[in-house]
Parts: structure tokens; sequence; C-alpha cells
């Protein structure tokens, strides 16, 4: 399928494949042999009524031994298809023609997530290399913090002199602190020994000492941080004085989002934000395809969005591709790691789902399309207004922005018409979604406490595909939990998360075959069902040593002559 203009190719990995087939095939038939002899022996001691032999120790290995067969099983849809991916973002076509995006970045409390490692979020997604009347970035702030609200502004400031340095240097690490630790100017390049390059990065690097030290004082001068019950406050960011020189940056739109929270009002966490988000924007710039982002995962690539286009614009896969998932990756991981904290076992799988019809969706570092989120498609002029309304909510204003070729009015309105701001408030209230589908059929998913995974498995049952990439150079780094009272909180949320979807009537094992392939549903119960094996980890701790004291056989007693023997009769017929 060699074709030069190509945007991305895909490869099988076939020597894997091969290799795990055969992997398959051995390890399922010794496993059939060993499921084979327990019944055997168990019905046999039952059948004689064999007292001297202890029932319960065998039940329980049997048992273990059966539930890791199955975790076994689920596993092995992973190994079935490897591919690996590569894109050619120099061949995508001019700037003009690109699609415009929205970035979705999230946060809650300026103490638990510090507002220094968030602007440097924010400022990274503001310089992605893409045109800046096509890139939005929206933040959403759910503890509506004043602290957060005058950072973005503050951050908008150092925005003007950070954007231009970065592109007329083509900085790689446009994550300020990144940037300043990771000194790139050491690369045997030029440029950067240039004085006028080594006076400009000095400049450049005062001014953001100077950002660090007001954000300081901001929180100095504050006394609450983050609250639960707060108005929707939507804005613009716009010129504030910044000092520079010639102010004629074309800088991408920078809009603050805290939507309205009440107490006793359910808020969705983080897919709740989103789905504001979605509204919101939907309002304002209204693009196809969206880029999400936790606050504490900054863009280390800037030709990211660029790399995701190579997919959504390949007119062969792009019909029906729901979204571009790039790996976690993390800055702050420990030389031995000892908790896995960066995942190691995770990404593999992802990347192993995408010969599969797509890896799932990891919450952060993904672009997906607007379209796969409301289900709906070319929506026209003379649609049923009432059905609508139905699914997305009594804003006639955000129905508009579904119909097909809908261009947003607020971008060029540059001060928010009253109207229009009344109504994004409206969108952004805590009781927009009630009797709505928002979370049920449209937007991100409220089901499961784990909103990523289950959006995504909703997708995948509708028929989307995605797509998994891993460059080498990781397109975002984040900061992993590393100690073990987070990753304890963290893992009993993921769990909690998987545990609600996997008994309930979404169980991958009953509502994923009727809608996805069985692989992929397969793939999809591994990740619910894996928590099982903490049962056999027990069981298998205690009951083989018990026994081993107590002198009782688990396992077949084979005499080495014996085997040689048997063999040899199989093999030779003698
Ligand atoms: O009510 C909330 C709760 C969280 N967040 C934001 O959501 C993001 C992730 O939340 P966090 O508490 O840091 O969860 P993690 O366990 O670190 O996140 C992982 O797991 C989540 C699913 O539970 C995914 O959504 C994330 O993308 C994935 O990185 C952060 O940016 C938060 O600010 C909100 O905006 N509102
Ligand atoms: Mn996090």
């Amino acid at each position: 399928m060699e074709n030069s203009l190509c945007l991305n190719l895909s490869r099988v990995k076939k020597s894997n494949l091969i290799i795990n087939k055969l992997h398959i095939f051995t390890h399922g038939f010794a496993l059939l042999a060993l499921i084979y002899y327990r019944t055997n022996f168990l019905f046999q001691i039952i059948k004689i009524e064999d007292k001297n032999t202890p029932l319960l120790p065998l039940a329980l290995v049997f048992f273990s031994e059966l539930i890791l067969s199955f975790v076994w099983l689920l596993n092995q849809a992973f190994q079935w298809n490897p591919i690996s991916r590569k894109v050619f973002p120099e061949r995508l076509p001019v700037n003009d023609k690109l699609p415009s995006i929205d970035v979705f970045i999230c946060t809650t409390n300026p103490i638990k997530e510090p507002s220094v490692d968030v602007m440097n979020t924010l400022i990274s997604a503001m310089a992605l290399d893409y045109p800046a009347d096509k890139l939005h970035v929206y933040l959403s702030d759910d503890g509506g913090s004043s602290v957060t609200f005058q950072a973005v502004k503050e951050a908008w400031k150092f925005l003007k002199w950070w954007i231009p340095f970065c592109r007329k240097y083509e900085v790689k690490t446009r994550c300020p602190v990144a940037y300043f630790s990771a000194d790139e100017s050491k690369d045997d390049n030029e440029k950067f020994s240039s004085t006028e390059f080594i006076a400009e990065k000095k400049k450049i690097e005062e001014k953001y000492e100077e950002f660090k030290r007001k954000l300081l004082k901001i929180i100095e001068n504050t006394s609450s941080f983050a609250s639960r019950d707060h108005d929707p406050l939507i804005q613009v960011i716009k010129d504030g004085n910044s000092g520079v020189d010639s102010d004629e940056t074309e800088m991408p739109l920078l809009v603050y989002v805290s939507r309205e929270k009440r107490p006793f009002h359910p808020h969705h966490f983080k897919a709740g934000a989103l789905n504001v988000l979605l509204r919101v924007s939907g309002l304002i710039s209204n693009s196809p395809y969206i880029l999400v982002l936790d606050c504490d995962m900054y863009c280390n690539d800037p030709t990211s969005a660029r790399q995701a286009m190579c997919f959504f614009l390949d007119s062969k896969i792009s019909p029906k591709l729901g979204f571009v998932q790039f790996p976690q990756k993390f800055h702050n991981i420990s030389e031995n790691d000892i908790y896995d904290s960066q995942l190691r076992s995770v990404w593999p799988k992802l990347e192993s789902m995408d010969g599969l019809r797509g890896s799932i969706l990891a919450g952060t570092g993904f672009y997906i399309k607007r379209e796969a989120l409301y289900g709906t498609s070319n929506i026209q002029e003379d649609v049923d207004l009432v059905q609508l309304q139905k699914s997305f909510g009594p804003s006639n204003e955000f129905i508009k922005s579904l119909i097909l070729n809908y261009k947003p009015n607020a971008l060029k309105d540059e001060d928010f018409s009253g109207l229009l701001l009344k109504e994004i408030k409206i969108l952004a209230s805590s009781s927009y979604d009630n009797n709505t589908k928002w979370g049920k059929e449209v937007g991100f998913r409220y089901f499961s406490v784990l909103e990523d995974y289950f959006t995504g498995f909703n997708l995948h049952c509708n028929g989307w595909i995605s797509v998994y990439l891993d460059p080498a150079r990781p397109c975002f780094l984040g900061s992993a939990t590393t100690n073990l009272n987070e990753i304890l909180v963290q893992y009993t949320r993921w769990v909690a998360g998987l545990v609600e979807v996997a008994f309930s009537r979404f169980s991958p094992l009953i509502y994923g075959p009727l809608r996805m392939s069985t692989l992929q549903s397969m793939c999809y119960a591994e990740f619910a069902y894996e928590f099982l094996i903490f049962l056999p980890i027990y069981c298998l701790a205690i009951v083989p040593q018990l026994c081993l004291l107590h002198g009782i056989h688990l396992y077949p007693k084979v005499r080495f002559e014996a085997l040689f023997v048997a063999t040899r009769k199989r093999l030779l017929g003698f």
C-alpha cells in the first residue's frame, strides 16, 4: 500500500505476530491440559468418596487457576494483531486548509495543582505549532479560583513574549519550565550560538522569572483558593499591558471558563467540566477537533496537532476516526520506579489494541472529533428542533452550532455581545445537563468515574475507530503520582471506575460483542476484569504453602523416567 503522498503508514509487526500466536497456542494448550487434569481429579475424588484427600485446597487452587486462565485468555486479544504507525506531517496541506482545533485543559485546585505548573501546560498549548487563527485554548477552572483567573491573565502577558521567541527560533520544547531546565540550545545548531539569540533568550528567561514572581504574589494575596459554590465565569483573555515592543503577534484565542458549581448539585467531575467546555466552545469557536489535556500534562512536541491531522485528513480512515490517542509519558519518574508510576504495563496494551480498531481513550493527550462526541453528523437546517433539544438541552444557539457549516459569531464580535455571554453562561450552569442526553449519549459519559475509558468504549460501540501514535519524541509529558499514598488513592479510583462498568449492563463481555468485534471487547474486558486476579494472588500465596506443610499434594507427581518413556513412546512409537 505504498503511496508516496500518503499521510500515514501502518505496518503489521510480522515477527511479533508469529511469536505471539505460537505462544497463544502452546500456552493455551497447556492451560487446557491443566484444567482437564483438575476436573478429572476432582471428579474422581468425589466419585470414590476419597476422605483422605482434602477437597477445599484443591478447589481453591483450581478456582485460582480458572480466574488466571480467564484473565490470560482476555489478554491474548492484545497479542492478536500488533501494528506500528508512522506519520508524514510535511505532506499536510498548507496552513489555510488545515481544520481548526480547540484545546481543553482542566484544573480544579491551585493548591493541589500548583498554578505555575498549570500555566506551563497552558503556555505549551498556546505555543503549539499550528496556525494561530485555528487554535483556541480553553482553561476549565473547576475551583472557580481567583488565583487561576489572575494567573491566566499573567500567562497571556508572558505569552506575548514567549510565542514570537518560539516561532522565531523554532523552539522544540515550548513549555517554559522544561525549556529553561533542559537547554535545547546546546544542540549543534548555529542559530543557537548567535549573540542575538543569547541576548533574546536571556530577556525571555527574565520575563519568565518575573511571571513566576507575579504568580507567587497573587497566591500570597489570596486567602480562599477554590470553592464548591460559585457562579459561572467565562472570559476571553485579551490584551493587558504586556510591554512587548511591537505588538503584532498573532495569538491563539484564550478563554477562561469556570462553570457554575453548587454544593448539592452533581458536577460529574472531569467529564462534567469537559462537557461544559464542549458547549461553551461550540458557541465561541466550534472547532471540529479537540485536544484534551490534564493540567499536569504539557505539550512536549509542538507538532502533535499536525501529527494527529495526518490521520484526520486521511480520506481513507477519516470518516470513521473518532480520536487519536498519544501515550502518557512522565518527566518525574525515579530510576527504579518501584510502583510502576509510568504505567509500563498499560501502554503496550493500547498499542496492541491499535490493530483491532483502536486503543482505549486515556484521559489526556488525545485529539478527538467533536462530531464523535455529539453522536450526530450532517445535521441540516430543516432539522426537528424539539428532538434535538431533548438530546442537547434547551439552548437554541447551541443547537444552531450543530448544524453543518455553522460559523460562530463570537470570534468576530470580540467583545461578546451581552446576549451571547448570557447564553454561554446558561450552557455553563450546573443544571443544564438535567433531562438531556449529556453524559449518557452525548459528550463525555458520566456513568463511571473513569470517564475516559467509558467514553472511549461508547464511541467504539457506536462504530468509531481510533488510532494510537507513539512517536520517538513524546508529544505530551506529565507528572506521575510517585508516592505510595497517592498511588493507592489513584488506583482505588481507577479500579472502582472499572468495576462499576464490569458489573453493570455495560459489561464489555455482554454489551461489547453485540456492538464491536469480539477481540476488541476482550481487550476492554481485560481492563475491566483484571482486578479479579487479587483472588488467585491471595489463594496462591497461602494455600500451596499450607499444603506443603501438611504433606498435601496439589500437583501430580511426575517421575523423570516415566516422563521420558512417555515422550519417547509418543514421538518414536516404541
Ligand atoms: O472535578 C474534577 C476533577 C478533576 N478534574 C481534572 O481532571 C484531571 C485529571 O484528574 P486527576 O485527579 O489528576 O486524575 P488522575 O488519576 O491523575 O487522571 C487520570 O485518570 C482520570 C480518570 O479518572 C483521567 O481523566 C485522566 O486524564 C488521567 O490522567 C485534572 O486535570 C483535574 O484538574 C476536573 O477538572 N474536575
Ligand atoms: Mn493527575
